[in-house]
């Protein structure tokens, strides 16, 4: 489904991308660890073709998208949820709604928001700027969804939010990822990435250090390790 190989990709003056390969599947939840400025956000961006790449391919369905405008990326089926969430917040929730969910007949994109979310039926008419930290994430998974996209990009998707809301989050995960999306995301809680991803990347430097499966990842000593670049001493 989406594919990155042999990417690299940064800012004037700052690669922060080297020689990053990795795909995501249909239906694949795959999540990206790593430190601090070690270019997870800017890995999401480049998916999105939010960034140029300097070097490398981005394929969708085996389709060249490399030199793709991003406008054309996100028609192509890529969704990328930023970490500030990526919506409007001076529009009213049913107008981020409508406006995401163009193509969609009259009321269908608000139908299907509160189908995913039932919350969101009773802040229709309020600011987005004014839902709580989880209600925006989850108007902006919603926002997402409605684009009928193959592929979702999730910057930082638990961030700040309490247990029982992230809770609901995954929920929605898994089950857009058993709808056939492919899901590339963010995510710094472990045990979050031990329950709901098939593989896991860790990112240092900007280039992959580990790529396994969840399990593989080891114990929390065993990813500190990885972290700082060296194996502990057990
Ligand atoms: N717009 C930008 N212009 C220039 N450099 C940037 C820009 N955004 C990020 N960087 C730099 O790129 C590097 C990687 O940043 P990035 O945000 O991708 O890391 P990250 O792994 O997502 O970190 P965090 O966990 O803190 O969000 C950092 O050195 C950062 O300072």
């Amino acid at each position: 489904m989406l594919e990155l190989d042999s990417v690299a990709a940064g800012y004037p003056g700052n690669q922060v991308l080297h020689d990053v390969t990795l795909s995501v599947g249909a239906g694949e939840v795959v999540a990206l660890l790593g430190p601090n400025g070690a270019g997870k956000t800017t890995l999401l961006r480049a998916a999105a073709r939010a960034l140029v790449l300097r070097d490398g391919r981005l394929r969708l369905d085996g389709r060249d998208v490399t030199r793709s405008s991003p406008q054309a990326v996100a028609r192509a089926g890529i969704c990328y949820v930023p970490e500030g969430r990526g919506i409007f917040p001076a529009l009213t929730v049913r107008d981020n709604l409508l406006l995401f969910g163009r193509g969609l007949k009259g009321n269908d994109a608000v139908d299907r928001a509160v189908e995913v979310f039932p919350f969101i039926t009773h802040r229709l008419a309020n600011r987005a700027g004014d839902l709580s930290g989880g209600e925006r994430q989850m108007l902006a998974l919603a926002r997402a969804w409605l684009t009928r996209p193959k592929v979702v990009l999730l910057d930082e998707v638990s961030m700040g939010l309490a247990p029982l809301i992230v809770d609901d989050v995954y929920a929605f995960v898994r089950r857009i990822a058993a709808e056939g999306i492919a899901l590339l995301i963010v995510e710094q809680y472990v045990n979050r990435i031990r329950e709901f991803a098939d593989r896991v990347h860790l990112l240092r430097g900007g280039r992959i250090s580990f790529s396994g499966t969840a399990d593989e990842l080891g114990s929390d000593e065993e990813i500190l390790g990885h972290y700082l670049g060296a194996t502990l001493p057990a």
